[in-house]
């Protein structure tokens, strides 16, 4: 199946471009470690990854994905947290098979390309960097950049109007469910990738109008906009 060919592509980060929980499940479990709490491991900061890294921390602080914990607590953790990720971000995290490829594909076809992603910046702009993937990108908007991130359709709409495309020539490729109703907000097509995060479920049941195994499928899916 082909979308409709777009003008502006969006591209999620975490899950999507970079498999970043090496890192991320590192800096949790240090920051665990120093509040004398138990290690999470890598499976469930996979399933915690996607909201941006303030819920994260305070998933890990609760072992479950909803809720608040004690403010002073979370304060201290995220602190510590945000010390240990800034030291290892990028250390152990990889751009997943195929993405390189994909990217040039994107841009050997003229795609206007973004990258979204609810990741603060502080993190964000190093990452993508030191993946060598930052200059491909026109712009970047990350968890912090407005005030509101994915699930809401905001960031997605911004970008829409910086390069005064209409969103419904537009199209959103992400690994979870904020993606999927973050593009249905803002009248944007979805691919979802299969092999992110999405919080332990498999992202079809979000039902994104295309699904894949890679960014090596984008001529079938997306097409040729020359
Ligand atoms: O939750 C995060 O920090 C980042 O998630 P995203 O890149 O998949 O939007
Ligand atoms: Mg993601």
């Amino acid at each position: 199946m082909t979308l409709p060919v777009p003008e502006l592509v969006l591209i999620d980060l975490d899950g999507t471009l970079i498999d970043s929980v090496p890192d991320l499940s590192y800096a949790i479990d240090g920051m665990m470690l120093q509040l004398e709490l138990p290690q999470r491991g890598e499976e469930k900061v996979r399933r915690w990854i996607g909201n941006g890294v303030e819920r994260l921390v305070k998933r890990a602080l609760l072992d479950q994905l909803e809720g608040e914990p004690e403010a002073d607590l979370f304060q201290a953790a995220f602190h510590l947290f945000k010390v240990l990720y800034t030291e290892c971000n990028g250390h152990h995290s990889v751009l997943y098979p195929q993405v390189r490829e994909g990217l040039d594909w994107l841009k050997s076809q003229g795609y206007l390309l973004a990258c979204i992603t609810n990741k603060a910046e502080q993190f964000t702009i190093p990452l993508l960097k030191s993946l060598k993937v930052y200059d491909d990108f026109r712009l970047v908007i990350s968890g912090d950049t407005l005030p509101q991130q994915k699930p809401n359709p905001m960031p997605l709409l911004h970008a829409a109007s910086y390069f005064q495309v209409n969103p419904h020539h537009s199209l959103m490729i992400g690994d979870s469910i904020n993606d999927v109703q973050a593009a249905r907000a803002a009248g944007f097509q979805i691919i979802c990738v299969t092999y992110g995060y999405n919080h332990g479920e498999d992202i079809r049941t979000a039902q994104p109008d295309a699904v894949i195994d890679s960014f090596a499928q984008f001529p079938q899916v997306i097409g040729s906009k020359l």
